[in-house]
């Protein structure tokens, strides 16, 4: 389903990411883990098809959800105007169902600023999952959250990953959020002064 064979990524003559190779099948679930600056990000938009100047060959879906650690939100759209622009074929019901399942089916015509944190965040979530897509990158979404909404936002993450059955690419410090979404955990790190690659651990 995504098949990278990365073997060099660099930033002005700075080589950033080399010899990455990762295969995901269908529903995998791989947690993407690495010091600060060691190209995860590069990583996630690669795969993600937002930065095609690498060396290598990608294969991946047409349809891919990315969430980031911004919820990204349109400030001057409802919430559920927010869920319909990206996603204009959703039938009405798709859309409440997806707003209950966040809990928000009773803040469809709130605007964003009249959301707290961490319903714009569910909001976000609710998003990116709304219409499934084979598959999801996340990268670091629970970062900077509360332990409650943290743990909240996890249960919702795993329960939409359940119920649409799409791959997970998650970028993230945290070793319990690779555990609490079932996910393999891989290691991005530098293997010489330049260059950095992918292992299982
Ligand atoms: N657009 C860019 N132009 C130049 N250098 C960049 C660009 N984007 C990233 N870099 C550099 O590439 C390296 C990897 O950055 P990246 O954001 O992928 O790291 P990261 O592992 O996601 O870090 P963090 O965990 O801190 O988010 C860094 O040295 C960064 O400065």
């Amino acid at each position: 389903m995504l098949k990278l064979d990365l073997h060099r990524k660099s930033f002005a003559g700075h080589t950033v990411l080399e010899d990455v190779h990762l295969e995901i099948k269908a529903g995998d679930r791989i947690a993407v883990f690495g010091p600060s600056g060691v190209g995860k990000t590069t990583l996630l938009r690669i795969i993600a098809g937002l930065d095609k100047r690498f060396v290598g060959t990608r294969e991946a879906p047409d349809e891919i959800a990315l969430m980031f650690q911004n919820p990204t939100l349109l400030e001057w759209r409802t919430t559920k105007e927010n869920l319909q622009i990206f996603h204009p074929n959703a039938e009405e019901t798709d859309i409440q169902e997806a707003l209950s399942q966040v809990g928000l089916q009773d803040k469809a015509d709130h605007f964003p600023r009249q959301l707290s944190v961490g319903q714009q965040r569910r909001l976000a979530l609710a998003r990116c999952f709304l219409t499934p897509t084979p598959l999801v990158l996340l990268d670091e979404p629970f970062a900077s959250l509360d332990q409650n909404l943290r743990q909240e936002m996890l249960a919702l993450t795993r329960a939409f990953l359940d119920k649409t059955g799409s791959a997970l690419v998650l970028v993230t410090h945290a070793r319990d959020e690779a555990e609490a979404l079932g996910a393999e955990t891989y290691e991005l790190r530098n293997v010489t002064q330049t260059g950095a690659e992918v292992a299982a651990l």
